[in-house]
């Protein structure tokens, strides 16, 4: 494990470590946030992401009933289409004892600009008066383009400064229709988290954590703590 200024690098033996390392790093800042102020405030992603949850977190102790759950970004297709972040969430939500409320969900039948800022409007109701919302904990994804939430290489969204939330309609990635938290609110987070596993994410995660080439994944430095949780295939050039 090798450590930057406050940023880990965590590459375990295979799939099941990097599982139960996300597990138990959630479930840590989880119980310690919940026992200072009584909420914990999650955002989590799609992807392989959904399964490392599905398995590490039912596993875990915390007060579930005590978390809220945001999606770092979400595609703009109905709840019960298989593309929504949202749908792939709901099973682990009821094995978790989840309550719907608990999720702060994008509104349904909106344009994907409508659903951009109503997601804002939302999110500044549980961070109110404040200039960027300080998530405990963002779930991040690395996509095989270095490209994280909906935030996709050379996109002029990276540059957005003032949106908490933003549309994309021309995500490189299907469905081409999302809303994306921005990078000055990912980076306000107190714990930014990506897991991945597999021999084709290594050449990407070198790019990003080694050669520290400008791509989206890249731009993900919290004034927290960046936390990378790896298996031997997608962390094998000597990290
Ligand atoms: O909804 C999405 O598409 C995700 O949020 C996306 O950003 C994902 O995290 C990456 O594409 C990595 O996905 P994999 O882990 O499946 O490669």
């Amino acid at each position: 494990m090798s450590q930057g200024q406050g940023n880990l690098v965590h590459v375990v033996k295979n799939r099941a470590e990097v599982v139960k390392k996300l597990a138990d790093l959630i479930a840590e800042v989880s119980v310690k946030k919940i026992s200072t102020s009584g909420v914990f405030n999650i955002g989590v992603s799609g992807g392989s992401l959904v399964g490392f949850l599905k398995e590490g977190l039912p596993k875990i102790n915390t007060d579930f009933s005590k978390w809220r759950v945001f999606f770092c970004d979400e595609r703009v297709v109905p709840e019960d289409s298989p593309d929504s972040t949202y749908g792939q969430y709901k099973e682990l939500a009821t094995t978790l004892k989840l309550k719907e409320n608990q999720f702060v969900t994008i509104k349904q039948g909106i344009s994907a600009e409508e659903a951009a800022e109503d997601y804002g409007r939302q999110m500044a109701r549980h961070f109110p008066e404040v200039e960027w919302p300080e998530f405990d904990m963002l779930l991040l994804g690395m996509g095989p383009d270095g490209h994280t939430c909906s935030l996709f290489p050379g996109h002029k969204l990276l540059e957005e400064k003032t949106k908490w939330v933003a549309p994309i309609t021309d995500s490189p990635k299907p469905p081409p229709s999302r809303v994306t938290m921005t990078f000055p609110v990912i980076n306000n987070a107190l714990y930014c988290v990506f897991a991945a596993c597999g021999k084709e994410k290594a050449d990407m995660v070198k790019r990003i954590l080694v050669d520290k080439e400008d791509l989206p994944a890249t731009r993900v430095l919290p004034s927290g703590t960046l936390v990378w949780i790896l298996d031997e295939e997608a962390g094998k050039h000597k990290l």
